[in-house]
């Protein structure tokens, strides 16, 4: 879940794509990039680390020109350390393309071997975001006739991308003297939405949030399959161009992925958790005597709507217990374990007088490796606590992800092949109370009445697209267990797939 931006205004649109990176900072830390085009010259800045440490004055003055993209990356393919996997990616030809993405391909390592053998295009990263600005480079050299480009022809080219990849995917692109293109998922997995400001400068961008605090106004989420064009004379234009459209975003942006004020194909993130807290609640009543809670507390940051809720409903206070040094960023998107444990400590830290004697019951968002919940209880313990009780808004996760969460293997989680009692036992708490996968769905889906279903794999196992082969998993789960300049993911990834495939 990369965050991406795209924007054309009538104004240099440089400090507009700083702004909404910022705005969606929470969706990837490990590299951002910004491209923005004048005439028919692009303009790249793009480094590993945070959007305030990669742009810096001068990087913003060398960016001019009224249209442009920007990402924010959090690695879920290819080489988490690689600075040249950063997004935006660029080809010279045809007539000069620039690319971000937000998910994953599933099928990235057959097409790439395909791209060279049969359309002469050389892939020089393992990201998957390369491979796809290819296939769309080929495909508007396909569908083009002359220039200008007409809107049929890039939906041609789109329609034909999307027969090709597979997975999950929301693009942004930017075609030279041509326009500004983005397209979706048949599935809809993946979020992007657009909309416009008063003066109708124009923001397509992964969450709502980020067009509501640059000042557009959100207009509509884009439907799985369809893609949008807008030329250079700021005409906007829609087709659908999947036969089988179908949505089923994925649970994980509702859980904890997104931020709780953007509002996605139509439902409230922050309601969706209160929901989530409300169905957790009554697990919580039906598994022990709410009277041997003294009082809930959240875990920071995620979980806060999910954990007032089930107070609320329990009639038990809901208090902060943990303090979150807000200069540390988000524990789960960071690659690598040793990195993740080490900054849960650094992360929150337990205020005594909460914990005292008494009997609390923390609530979490999700448990995914167990890493934070682990830390927490113990730190729980270390302030006074009596009895420990912890609860986790969404179920256990207990599936790989190749749809764009970095959980590519089974053996990482800590749910898998484990009953809740063992993982009870792991985290070391007095009771481990888990939401019911049904439930979250239907609490969920409850907020949008025009739902396919979810896109929740890590959950029940059942992958959407119906197309992720074992070659699938093992390639992801080669590439993702890579480390720093590692250059033999493709070795590990044929020895992944003799000793069996899925993790
Ligand atoms: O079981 P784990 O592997 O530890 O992963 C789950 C935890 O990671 C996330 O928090 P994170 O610190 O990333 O972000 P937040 O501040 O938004 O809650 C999530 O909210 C859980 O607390
Ligand atoms: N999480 C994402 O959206 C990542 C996009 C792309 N697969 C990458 O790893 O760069
Ligand atoms: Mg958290």
């Amino acid at each position: 879940m990369c965050g991406i931006v795209g924007t054309l205004a009538a104004t240099p649109v440089n400090q507009l794509l700083y702004d909404a990176l910022l705005l969606l900072q929470h969706r990837g830390q490990d590299a951002a990039g910004i491209v923005t085009m004048q005439g028919q010259k692009c303009f790249m800045h793009k480094a590993r680390g945070m959007v305030r440490d990669v742009f810096r004055t001068r990087n913003m003055r060398a960016l001019p020109g009224n249209i442009g993209l920007g990402q924010v990356r959090y690695p879920t393919a290819g080489n988490a350390y690689s600075e040249e996997e950063a997004q935006p990616f660029y080809v010279n030809a045809p007539f000069g393309i620039v690319l971000v993405h937000n998910g994953n391909l599933t099928n990235a390592h057959a097409l790439k071997e395909e791209l060279f053998a049969i359309d002469r295009r050389h892939i020089n990263t393992e990201s998957d975001t390369e491979v796809l600005i290819n296939v769309l480079a080929h495909e508007l050299e396909m569908a083009a006739r002359d220039l200008p480009l007409t809107p049929k022809e890039i939906f041609a080219a789109v329609r034909a991308v999307q027969k090709r990849i597979k997975g999950s995917y929301a693009v942004i692109a930017l075609i030279a003297g041509q326009g500004l293109l983005a397209f979706r998922d048949p599935f809809g997995i993946r979020p992007l939405c657009f909309g416009r400001s008063a003066n109708g400068e124009f923001m397509v961008a992964s969450e709502s949030v980020a067009l509501e605090g640059t000042g557009h106004q959100l207009d509509r989420d884009l439907a799985p399959g369809e893609a949008l064009f807008i030329d250079h004379a700021g005409q906007l234009h829609t087709e659908q161009c999947n036969d089988h459209p179908s949505l089923n975003p994925c649970m994980f942006e509702f859980v904890y992925l997104a931020r709780p004020d953007s509002v996605m194909d139509g439902i409230s993130v922050y309601q969706a958790r209160l929901n989530m807290g409300e169905t957790l609640a009554q697990r919580v009543i039906s598994t022990m005597p709410p009277n041997e809670i003294d009082v809930v507390i959240p875990i920071p940051e995620s979980s806060r709507p999910s954990a007032m809720q089930l107070a609320h409903r329990i009639g038990k206070p809901y208090r902060e217990g943990f303090v979150k040094n807000r200069y540390v960023g988000r524990t789960f998107i960071m690659p690598g374990q040793g990195a993740r444990k080490k900054s849960v400590r650094q992360k929150l830290n337990a205020i005594s007088v909460e914990f005292k004697d008494r009997n609390v019951l923390l609530v979490d968002d999700s448990i995914v490796r167990g890493t934070t919940s682990k830390e927490i209880v113990q730190m729980a313990r270390e302030a006074g606590a009596r009895k420990v009780y912890l609860a986790s808004a969404a179920p256990p996760v207990r599936f790989p992800n190749v749809y764009g969460i970095d959980m590519p293997t089974a053996e990482e989680l800590i749910a898998h092949n484990r009953t809740v009692e063992e993982i009870r036992e792991y985290i070391g708490a007095d009771a481990l109370i888990y939401q019911d996968v049904d439930a979250m769905k239907r609490v969920v889906a409850a907020l949008h009445p025009g739902l396919a279903g979810f896109e929740a794999s890590c959950f029940d196992g059942h992958y959407v697209t119906g197309d992720v082969s074992l070659e699938d998993f093992a390639t992801l789960r080669a590439q993702r267990t890579s480390q720093p300049g590692d250059e033999d993911a493709d070795a590990r990834s044929r020895l992944a797939l003799q000793s069996g495939g899925e993790g």
